[in-house]
């Protein structure tokens, strides 16, 4: 296999990347597999959402490469990108009701087609917000909200699901209806799933490969079976004892 073959066949690899925020520096160099659910963890201010923001587009290295599904997507335009997203506050338009805000997934200017709006209605029924079509977010729960969210990701049907700590709003409960939810729409899309989070249990339960962001860099990017029985990075031992 020739290096260009090896790297179509990658989830999402970073070679040399380098960020300077402020007074903050940030190096990441990793390469993830596709298809697999993993986990971004590390402690508070360590650079998790700068991570995923590099990967959106919404920051540009200052060096190095980013490759996303075998393309390099260092200098696209964040909608060029084969990305979606659903973050915590999960950024549904206030004035604009479900299947609007579920459209805008698929098409920034609404031109939907009939089959466009089949999909709509369907990913909303595959969330269980079948029937919420004409509902306003303020009318909903933060759980249905999120939900939402999920259902404007799954219609843009790329193969690179990003979420930053989507359920941390959510009490337990929620968290882990959402947990399946995620877990059951990964089994039928066979998408690559980055998941920023901040609790271990969530991590074990989700998790086929995880990362651990420590001071702007990665420490360990491992299987989980190895990253749960590391004993070298004292940080992480923390993270995962708590
Ligand atoms: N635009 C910016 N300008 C200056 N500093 C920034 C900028 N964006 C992020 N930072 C700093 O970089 C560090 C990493 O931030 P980041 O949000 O990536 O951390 P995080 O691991 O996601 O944290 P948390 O778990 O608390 O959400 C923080 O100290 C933050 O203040």
């Amino acid at each position: 296999m020739t290096d260009n073959q090896g790297m179509a066949d990658r989830g999402i690899a970073m070679t040399g990347v380098e960020l300077r925020l402020g007074t903050h520096d940030f190096r990441f160099d990793c390469d993830l597999p596709r298809g697999k659910i993993i986990a971004i963890t590390g402690p508070s201010g360590s650079g998790k959402s700068t991570f995923l923001n590099l990967l959106a587009g919404f920051e540009t290295p200052d060096h190095g490469c980013i490759m996303l599904a075998g393309r390099d997507a260092t200098r696209l335009h964040p909608s060029e990108r084969p990305v979606s997203l659903v973050f915590q506050d999960n950024n549904l338009f206030a004035h604009l009701d479900l299947f609007t805000n579920v459209g805008l997934g698929i098409s920034p200017s609404l031109k939907l087609s009939a089959d466009d709006r089949q999909r709509i209605s369907g990913a909303l029924a595959r969330v269980g917000l079948a029937g919420f079509d004409r509902r306003k977010p303020g009318t909903l729960s933060g759980g249905e909200r999120q939900r939402a969210a999920f259902a404007r990701a799954l219609v843009r049907d790329k193969p690179i699901l990003l979420l930053d700590e989507p359920f941390a709003a959510l009490d337990p409960g929620l968290r882990s209806g959402m947990a399946e939810l995620l877990t059951a729409l990964h089994r039928e899309t066979g998408n690559t799933v980055l998941i920023v989070s901040h609790d271990p249990a969530e991590v074990r339960r989700l998790a086929d490969h995880a990362v651990f962001i420590d001071d702007g860099t990665i420490r360990l990017s491992a299987p989980i079976e190895h990253f749960l029985k590391q004993d070298g990075i004292p940080a992480l031992t923390t993270f995962l004892q708590h």
